[in-house]
């Protein structure tokens, strides 16, 4: 699905990416982790094609990002980033009819019956009550379920998210990766997601990848991810990590340093 050759980008003298190569497959949930200003929303824009590589080769599908016409590549890559709502006055049902533009003709005909799927997403992300909204006058945790459905809506095979929880509070968290995760699982939705919180990340990722000062410097599940040392190594604070009681998977407790020894 994804395969990055020899990435780098620099802006200015500062090199942002350094050399970074992976593949990704189809179907696998992708958390990009690692410290504030390390290159991972850089990441994700050289994957979407909006800013360009300075070395190396992006390729999508087996061709080139760059060779891929915007609107033929809307049909199948959808990014989810924080605060892309346009808010001049739409409706939530507006807003995730947006979703469909890739598949209007000129006239604005839909070619994939494409207001049952808006109807089901309505449903489906209990938008209805709030269809008729302007998204202006909604809360952060609805405006984002909106953009959860304006992105549903585009039906892609590759999903990229940038902070999706982010202003979320702890059950618009879990409702909003579930969403997620239950697209991934039933779809086949390939994910690439730049996290924070590492907790949520452990909980519905495959893979992690955590970078660092412009480098993928650990690759694989999160039991090999999540350890002290290597947070401690990457972000110079050192937590404690638990086995999630229920589903196995590493949780961190942080560590405030100014109690370490009471
Ligand atoms: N358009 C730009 N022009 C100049 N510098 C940029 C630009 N975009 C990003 N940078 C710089 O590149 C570095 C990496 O930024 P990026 O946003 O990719 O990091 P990040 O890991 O996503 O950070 P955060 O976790 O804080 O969101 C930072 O030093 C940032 O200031």
């Amino acid at each position: 699905m994804i395969k990055l050759s020899h990435i780098t980008k620099a802006y200015d003298s500062h090199v942002v990416l350094n050399d970074i190569s992976f593949n990704i497959q189809q179907g696998e949930f992708i958390g990009l982790i690692g410290p504030n200003g390390s290159g991972k929303s850089t990441l994700l824009r050289m994957l979407s094609g909006v800013e360009r590589v300075d070395q190396g080769v992006v390729e999508l599908r087996g061709k080139r990002v760059h060779e891929y016409p915007r609107k033929e590549i809307a049909r199948w890559l959808a990014v989810l980033e924080q605060e892309a709502l346009p808010s001049l006055g739409f409706t939530t049902r507006e807003i995730v009819e947006m979703g469909r533009y890739p598949f209007q003709n000129w006239l604005g005909d839909d070619s994939n019956n494409g207001h049952q799927l808006v109807d089901r997403i309505m449903e489906h992300l209990q938008l209805q009550d709030i269809e008729d909204r302007k998204i202006d006058t909604l809360s952060g945790g609805q405006r984002q379920r909106v953009a959860l459905g304006r992105v549903m809506a585009q039906e892609p095979l590759l999903l990229l998210l940038d902070e999706p929880t982010t202003y979320l509070d702890i059950a618009y968290q879990i409702q909003m990766m579930d969403y997620i995760h239950q697209w991934q699982v039933e779809c086949g939705l390939t994910v690439v997601a730049v996290l924070h919180d590492l907790n949520l990340a452990a909980q519905y990722c495959t893979r992690l990848m955590m970078v660092s000062k412009g480098q993928i410097v650990a690759d694989g599940k999160p039991e090999e991810i999540i350890s002290p040392e290597l947070i401690k190594q990457v972000y110079g604070t050192e937590p404690i990590v638990l086995k999630h009681p229920t589903s196995g998977v590493p949780q961190i407790l942080l560590q405030p340093t100014g109690l370490n020894g009471m």
